[in-house]
């Protein structure tokens, strides 16, 4: 069973809706973070907006790919992710760390002062946490707390056909970062040792996106807050894989237009340079915590405009169709510069990060 159908068998449909609905439950398992009615007396014009989301050592990172405060960074900012994918605002955050011995007291610090630097530039206060000790590797776990004006959560499930499909930034700069990395590590026998050639020049904005993800905040903040914004989709797994999600919650097909993908440069580069070729690690590669979503086609061109006023990117990449739930892309042409006359389409598969594979 695989990671997505493991979560399903443990959890579907174990606890009764009277439950759920009596403790405030407004949105349980199934999307990027859950959301629950504020108490009465803290503000009824909010929900709360919950998640959590661990980092394991060799799963996640190890000692080439990341330096103790990058894990630290990382650790918060995919869950500050998860909080942005709904539309909402991150405010605290508890931290859980399970340190092997080879894990003393500096190196947790300097995972601190990561957790810290990305706490403060997204306004989240550290509100308390769990400390265990760990037979092998360090596991650190972080639940965030945030907010979201009552009734305004954005789903996966709301994607209506004629939508626009929408990512907040580039895809595949943090696995081109990871591979460069691991092969750096490779040469140095398990320490990151820099290549000597310029390609590095290019290669450090790969390994910055794969260590001190940037999540979208402030421009789901300004996407939920117009209204339009149908549905929306971090991704930690990959384009095709939260693509998929957006397709099977909503029951439709997501056309997304190879030619709109947002490439970086340097990604491109560094992928050829590999023999790789750069969509597979757009479509499928992960850890990018930009954030996809669809909204109303009347609204998007105005969205992106007032988002690229306030410095934040925005790529429309695709539109919506009916069902049956799906991905397909339309394939570039590469050989004409032109728009093919007969459009390439191609279906999609769900080919993200998966924990457990069958
Ligand atoms: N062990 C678990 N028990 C209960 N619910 C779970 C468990 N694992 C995941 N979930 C829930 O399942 C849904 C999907 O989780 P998943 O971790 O795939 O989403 P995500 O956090 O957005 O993605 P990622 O972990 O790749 O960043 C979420 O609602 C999550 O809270
Ligand atoms: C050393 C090392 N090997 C492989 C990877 C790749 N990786 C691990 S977890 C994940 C998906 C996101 O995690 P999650 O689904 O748990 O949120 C990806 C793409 C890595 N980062 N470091
Ligand atoms: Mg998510
Ligand atoms: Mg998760
Ligand atoms: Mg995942």
């Amino acid at each position: 069973m695989d990671e997505f159908g493991s979560i399903r068998h443990w959890t579907n449909g174990r606890q009764s809706g009277e439950l759920l609905h009596g403790q405030g439950v407004v949105l349980g398992i199934g999307d990027d973070a859950a959301v629950v009615e504020a108490p009465p007396g803290i503000s009824g014009a909010l929900q709360w907006v919950l998640a959590v989301d661990t980092m394991v050592e060799s799963v996640h990172f190890n000692e080439a790919t990341m330096a103790e405060a990058d894990v630290g960074w990382k650790a918060l900012a995919a869950n500050v992710s998860d909080i942005a994918a709904m539309g909402g605002e991150p405010r605290h955050a508890l931290v859980s760390v399970s340190a092997p011995g080879a894990w003393g007291p500096a190196r947790i610090r300097r995972l601190y002062d990561g957790l810290y630097a990305c706490a403060d530039h997204y306004g989240v206060a550290i509100i308390g946490g769990d400390t265990t000790s760990s037979p092998a590797q360090l596991v650190v776990a972080v639940t965030v707390v945030g907010t979201v004006e009552a009734g305004k959560a954005i789903r996966r499930s709301g994607a209506q056909p004629g939508d626009a499909v929408f990512v907040t930034g580039p895809v595949g700069m943090a696995a081109a970062g990871l591979h460069y990395l691991l092969a750096a590590a490779a040469l140095g026998g398990g320490q990151f040792v820099p290549p000597a050639d310029a390609a590095a020049a290019g290669t450090a904005a790969l390994v910055q996106a794969h260590r001190r993800p940037a999540p979208s905040v402030r421009a789901a903040r300004m996407l939920a807050a117009r209204g339009t914004v149908t549905s929306l989709n971090d991704i930690s797994d990959g384009l095709s894989s939260e693509a998929w999600e957006i397709a099977d919650a909503s029951g439709v097909r997501l056309l997304l237009r190879e030619s709109q993908l947002p490439v970086s440069g340097s990604m491109a580069v560094y992928a050829r340079s590999k023999g790789i070729n750069p969509l597979e690690w757009m479509l499928g590669g992960g850890e990018d915590y930009v954030l996809l979503g669809t909204m109303a086609a009347s609204d998007a061109k105005a969205a992106k405009a007032a988002l690229m006023e306030a410095g934040l990117p925005m790529y429309l990449i695709g539109e919506v169709e009916a069902g049956p739930a799906g991905v397909d892309m339309i394939a570039e042409d590469r050989h004409s510069g032109h728009r093919a006359e007969q459009e390439k389409r191609i279906p999609i598969q769900k080919k993200g990060y998966n924990h457990f594979t069958d």
